[in-house]
Order: structure tokens, then C-alpha cells, then sequence
């Protein structure tokens, strides 16, 4: 997507959060404790994370005490969230050098999970690959039939178990079918869990080591789905996966519903998980790749 394009639509999709961020307004106030103060509240509100907004806060105290503020000071502003986003490890997904990359997604129910992995069943077959889908969700009744029409939707292939099946036995058939049809990439929906639920974590270990013993290097990418809607609390279940299974990079969900994009720093600071996609809206193009810079701009709009 063209650089103008992809700009707009995360300008449309962080809108709310953008509203908290308007800085432009208080251009001509003078930084003092109140401006200070008013800053440091924009950008809890935002889920920035209690201590990036120290430091943003503190730096801006530092530069701009009793100046007036400008443009000059938006910019400073920006810069300091960029450079709390930077990360060194790539954005995009690691591909295997054999068939099939495997891509494992997990995530708490409610949290986009299923839209994302239609969304990003959809980017892949735009790219030309060959998509095996593996409903290891059997634990709830609906998830294989919700995968199911957004398989026939994307054109991709399905492996669903009966209801209450063995989510492992469904991974290791996924596994069979995407090396015998030579499918470019298997991505693996779980049952959604919450953290209080030791038995399902233990499960979504299981159907890991499924994908590792039966594919070289799989799972080349855990992906954990979090909405950010949820704020700081997204961040609690992100330390409870992580811990468990080992989360290579999280896809932030429903940023257009929230005025919480900060939380986008909070997963970097707090997690150091890198933010490989954003959902910025309910289209089947609204996951984009995340852009540290392209986000930011977007926030200052
Ligand atoms: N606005 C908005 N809505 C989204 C986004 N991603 C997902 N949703 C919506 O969130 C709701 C839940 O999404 P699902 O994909 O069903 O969530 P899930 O995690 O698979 O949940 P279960 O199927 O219950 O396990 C749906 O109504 C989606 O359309 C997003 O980026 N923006």
C-alpha cells in the first residue's frame, strides 16, 4: 500500500486516540506545572505506561520549561515516542526455508483472534502463498464453524477436529495435510483462555510441541492477539502467555475503538514484544503491518 494510503487509514483507525493527543491546541501555552500536568494525564489516559510517560513528561520538562509551546515541541514529542518504539528486530513474519511456515496465534476470547487470522489468511493469499488453516479451538463449539466461513471466504484450506476433539490431534493432522499438499503456511487458531485457566495453557503447550516435533523450527512465529481496548490489562495477559508459551509477537486488535493506542508503547516497554499488526477496524484490509513512524504521525494529526 502506498505510503499516503497506509496513513490514512491509521489516521481513520487511531482517531481516538489521536482526540487525546491534540497538542496542536495547546500551542501558545506556556510549559509550565500545569501544561506538565495536563501532559502527563493525556498520556495515561492513553495507556502510554506510567513510566514512558515519566520520561516523556520529564524530558519535556527538561527542554521546554517556561518556553512556549510549538511545533517545535510536537516534534520533540513525537521523537520521544518513537524512540521509545524503536525496536531492532524485523517487523515482518519469519518465513521458514522449508514448507510449511507455521504460524501459532493464541489469545483470550473476544480478542480478535479469529478476524485477525482472516485477515492475515487473506494479506498471505494476496501474496500468492498457499494457506492450510487448523482449528484447534474444539473447545468452543463455534470457532471451527466462524473459521470455517472465512476459510471459503479467503480461499484456503481448513482442518477442523469434532467438537471437544483433542486440539493437539487437530494440530498434528494440520501438520500431516500442509506437508503432504505442500502448503506455504499453516496458521494455527487455539481455544481463547484466560489466564486463571492453568489446564488450557497447559493445552496450548501441548499443540506447540505437536507443531515443533512434527515441522523443523515450527512454530516459526507465536503470535498473541490483545485488544487494546483492554489497556494495561492486555499487558497482564500478555506476561501470563509469554511465560507459557513463548510469544515471538503480539497483533494489538481494535486500536479504532479506543483511545488507548498507547498501549502500543506499553507492549514494547513493558513486554519487549514486538507489535508485528495492528487492527485499526473490522475490513478484512484493516490489519496492517505495524510502522513505529506511520503510527506516531498518525497520532498528531
Ligand atoms: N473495530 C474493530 N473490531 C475488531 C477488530 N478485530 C476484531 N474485531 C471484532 O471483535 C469481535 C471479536 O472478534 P473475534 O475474531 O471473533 O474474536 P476471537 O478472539 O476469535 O473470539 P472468540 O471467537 O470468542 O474466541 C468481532 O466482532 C470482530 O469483528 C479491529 O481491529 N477493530
Amino acid at each position: 500500500m502506498a505510503i499516503k494510503g497506509l496513513l490514512d487509514r491509521f489516521r481513520k483507525g487511531l482517531s481516538k486516540t489521536a482526540q487525546l493527543f491534540n497538542i496542536r491546541s495547546w500551542f501558545g501555552r506556556k510549559v509550565d506545572q500545569s501544561f506538565l500536568d495536563d501532559l502527563e494525564a493525556r498520556l495515561i489516559q492513553a495507556d502510554v505506561g506510567v513510566k514512558s510517560t515519566q520520561r516523556i513528561v520529564d524530558r519535556v520538562r527538561e527542554a521546554y520549561s517556561d518556553k512556549t509551546a510549538d511545533d517545535d515541541l510536537l516534534n520533540f514529542v513525537k521523537a520521544e515516542l518513537k524512540a521509545l518504539l524503536v525496536d531492532p528486530r524485523p517487523g515482518t513474519l519469519a518465513v521458514s526455508p522449508s514448507k510449511p511456515t507455521v504460524y501459532l496465534i493464541a489469545g483470550v476470547n473476544g480478542s480478535g483472534k479469529t478476524t485477525s487470522i482472516a485477515k492475515l489468511a487473506q494479506r498471505l493469499k494476496d501474496e500468492g502463498k498457499t494457506i492450510l488453516l487448523a482449528a484447534c479451538d474444539t473447545f468452543r463449539a463455534a470457532a471451527a464453524d466462524q473459521l470455517t466461513v472465512w476459510a471459503t471466504r479467503s480461499g484456503s484450506d481448513i482442518v477442523k477436529g469434532a467438537p471437544g476433539a483433542d486440539p493437539a490431534s487437530v494440530a498434528h493432522d494440520a501438520c500431516d495435510r500442509a506437508l503432504a499438499r505442500g502448503a506455504d503456511v499453516l496458521i494455527v487458531d487455539t481455544a481463547g483462555r484466560l489466564h486463571t485457566q492453568s489446564h488450557l495453557m497447559r493445552e496450548l503447550e501441548k499443540v506447540r510441541g505437536v507443531l515443533h516435533r512434527k515441522i523443523s523450527g515450527a512454530p516459526h512465529e507465536v503470535l498473541l492477539v490483545l485488544d487494546a481496548t483492554n489497556g494495561q490489562n492486555a499487558i497482564r495477559q500478555a506476561e501470563v502467555f509469554t511465560k507459557s508459551i513463548g510469544c515471538t509477537g503480539v497483533i494489538l486488535t481494535k486500536l479504532d475503538g479506543t483511545a488507548k493506542g498507547g498501549v502500543v508503547v506499553a507492549v514494547r516497554q513493558t513486554i519487549d514484544l514486538p507489535v508485528k499488526f495492528i487492527g485499526v477496524g473490522e475490513g478484512i484490509d484493516d490489519l496492517q503491518p505495524f510502522d513505529a513512524d506511520t503510527f506516531v504521525e498518525s497520532l498528531f494529526t
